[in-house]
This record gives structure tokens, sequence and C-alpha cells, in this order.
């Protein structure tokens, strides 16, 4: 962990801490989701799946950032707004979030940090939410949030992430990302996913699933770090805790495994297909929800991350950051489909992405997926 006076010391402690709160926030609302089948889960105008958890966890960190930075009129650049929480109808919702709110920021102490002296209002949580509209940009320092990045993987009681990342002047300089149920073991990792998909109402219920962690690392210190996550009365300690991330020294494709999103809706499949089999890649795939994938490359759990969303979709800078910075910092290359490195400066977009997103534990593998693209992208139907 960063010394108090290093660069963005600072900045790194508070988000450690506020990401393990916000992931202790996520597993008690995952619960009872989950227990009760059904419970607050709304649409958005995309058809995407938002909670009390996405909400909650962005009023939480917007509430923490701007109380413990104050005097640097933090910029939040995040993914919820309050409008449908506004409406009429929500009001159930919405005091539900109060109510999640409260519970989590009531545990700071835990987490070295100072609790709210009263309760929060309705309003004063609305306002920490929509306080979170930034849209970044090129100069200046903005913190990208994604509360609950796989709400889909949330709802399945699968993979998800809380992902938090720092942005001065255009360049990503820190990034945590939080993994509740990140299992110990590769293999589960895997197997969680399809065994949620048979039986969807069924939580992880042994020890081995519900151990989470949090990644973090700061650019240009050549070190990412994990830390379990905390549970019941542990009382959060660092930097003892933490343990050095690893990516993989496997170069060799036909030893590597790839990962990508679950749904097909979110990343082309067959073009995947298609390019890891020209390079003779023959693990198959790893498919898991969120950030959780930049998580595995970082860990040494899987080598590839590739992402090809269907063309005319444009990728959030939230979906990215942490996992970007943590992977390249573990010693891993991610670029876009051209062998380019994310732009993060041009707002709430990655603008100017080449086709898709290559994520690789080094740079030899990296060379020949890039390679393989350029290849197969011709006889692709993309
Ligand atoms: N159509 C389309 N194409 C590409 N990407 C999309 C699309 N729609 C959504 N998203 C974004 O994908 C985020 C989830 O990515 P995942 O890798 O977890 O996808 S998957 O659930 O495993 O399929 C998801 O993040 P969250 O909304 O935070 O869950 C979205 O930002
Ligand atoms: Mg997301
Ligand atoms: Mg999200
Ligand atoms: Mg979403």
């Amino acid at each position: 962990m960063a010394e108090k006076n290093d660069k963005y010391g600072k900045e790194l402690d508070l988000a450690v801490r506020i990401v393990h709160m916000a992931c202790s926030l996520c597993q008690k609302v995952q619960q009872s989701l989950v227990s009760a089948a059904s419970g607050h889960v709304l649409a958005k105008d995309d058809d995407s799946p938002v909670t009390i958890a996405d909400w909650s966890v962005q009023a939480t960190v917007s509430w923490l950032l701007s109380e413990f930075l104050e005097g640097w009129s933090v910029s939040i650049v995040a993914e919820e707004d309050v409008q449908t929480l506004s409406k009429p109808e929500a009001a159930s919702l919405l005091s539900a979030v109060v109510n999640t709110v409260n519970e989590c920021l009531a545990e700071a102490p835990k987490y070295g940090l100072q609790c709210p002296k009263k309760v929060l209002g309705t309003s004063q949580i609305l306002e920490a939410i929509s306080r979170c509209n930034s849209t970044g940009g090129p100069t200046g320092r903005h913190w990208v949030l994604d509360p609950v990045d796989g709400t889909l993987g949330f709802l399945r009681g699968d993979q998800y992430a809380v992902a938090l990342g720092f942005l001065e002047d255009g360049k990503l300089v820190l990034g945590v990302l939080g993994c509740p149920n990140y299992p110990m073991r590769k293999e589960l990792l895997n197997y969680n996913h399809q065994c949620n998909q048979i039986k969807p109402t069924s939580p992880p219920s042994s020890d081995i699933w519900q151990k989470g962690c949090v990644m973090y690392a700061r650019r240009g210190t050549g070190q990412a770090w994990m830390q379990p996550l905390i549970h019941g009365d542990t009382k959060f300690e660092w930097p003892n805790s933490a343990t050095l991330l690893q990516a993989s020294p496997v170069d060799d494709p036909s030893l590597a495994t790839f990962c990508e999103p679950v749904e097909k809706a979110n990343s082309n499949h067959l073009f995947t297909e298609g390019l890891v089999n020209s390079i003779g890649l023959k693990n198959r795939p790893m498919r898991v929800h969120s950030m959780v994938k930049y998580a595995a490359i970082a860990r040494g759990d899987a080598e590839v991350y590739i992402k090809f969303a269907r063309s005319g979709y444009k990728e959030k800078i939230w979906d990215h950051a942490a996992g970007v910075v943590i992977v390249e910092e573990a010693g891993g290359v991610v670029t876009d489909a051209g062998g380019r490195p994310l732009d993060f400066s041009r707002g709430l977009y990655l603008e100017g992405l080449d086709r898709g997103i290559v994520a690789c534990s080094g740079p030899i593998l990296h060379d020949k997926i890039i390679g393989a693209v350029y290849a197969s992208w011709d006889s692709s139907n993309l």
C-alpha cells in the first residue's frame, strides 16, 4: 500500500476503505434479493436492470468521497441517476435505498472512517446520487464509479463488482475493484456461473464461495494488490492483509484461458470463437459477468479477456477504468482491437475505440491476439 505521503496515497487509502464498505452493502442486498426471489428490481430505458444496491452504493460512495475529500470539489462520473428513483411509484424503493445507505454508513468506524453525525435524509441521499453527474474529460481530477458492475450477475447470485477508478488530467491513476463473490479457486469461478444458471435462485452458500476480495493498484508502481473482504466483526486492517497480484506468465496460446461476457448481446461470442481457434487457444471460454474478468487476468486465473460489443455500442469509462489499471500494474496489457491504449480522457465514453477490447496477461500473448484480430476481421460478419 502507498505510504501516506506518496502521490494519491490519501485517495487510494480512502477508496479501498469505501469499496470494502460498498461490497459489504452489496452482499447484504444480494442475500435479501435472492432469498425474497423478487424485490426491488427495475428496468432502465435501455432495458438493463437496476437495483437497490446500484443506487445505494452510488449514494454511499458519493457521500464518503465528498465528506473525506472536502475542499477538493469532488467530481464523480458514475452510472446511475435519480430519475427512476424519484418517481412517486418508486417510494418504497427509495425508502429501501435510504435505509440501506444509512445502515452501511453506520458501519464506517469498522473501516476506520467516521459515520455521519445524523442519519441521512431522503433528500441528502438523492443529492448524493445525482451529484455523480460529472462528465470527466481531459483535465482535472475525476472519480469514475460503477456502483454495481454486472447487475445481471448480481441478480443471479453470481459474479459482479464494485469499481472505483480515479483520473487525473485524462490519465487513469488509481483503480479499486471489489469482487464480493470472487471465489478462491479459478475452477470455481467458472462453475459458479454455470451452477447459478441451472439454479438461479440458489445463492452461493459455503465459505469458499462467499470469500470476496478487493483489488487495487496505483499507476506507475508496477504493483497490484489484493485483500480479502472484511466479514462479520473483523476490523479493517492493512496493508498487512494485502497480497501482491501477478498476471500469468503463460504466453503460449494453446495453454491460455480466455474470458468474455456471459451475454451474447454484450459481446460477439462467434467472432471470439473463430479468433481464439485461429491461434490455437484450446481451453473453453470462461464466461463471467462484470469486471471480475479483469480481476481474473490480474490474479493469474485467466490470460485473455476479449470483448467485442455490437457495432454502434459505445463503451463507458466506468465499465473499464478500475480493471484496466489493476491489470496493467499486475503486468498485463489492455488495448483496443487495433492495439492502442484505451482513452479515458474524452468524457463518458471510450471514444475512438477500435472495434473491441483485448486484455492479456502479458505483451507476447497480446501481440498474438491483436495479430489474429487483423487476420480474422475481414472474414467475420461483424
Ligand atoms: N449492448 C451492450 N453491449 C455491450 N455492453 C453492454 C451492453 N449493454 C450493457 N453493457 C455493459 O456491459 C456491462 C456488463 O458487462 P459484462 O461483461 O458483465 O457482461 S455480461 O453480463 O457478462 O454479459 C454492463 O455494466 P452494468 O450496467 O454495470 O452491469 C453494461 O454497462
Ligand atoms: Mg458496468
Ligand atoms: Mg453498473
Ligand atoms: Mg447497469
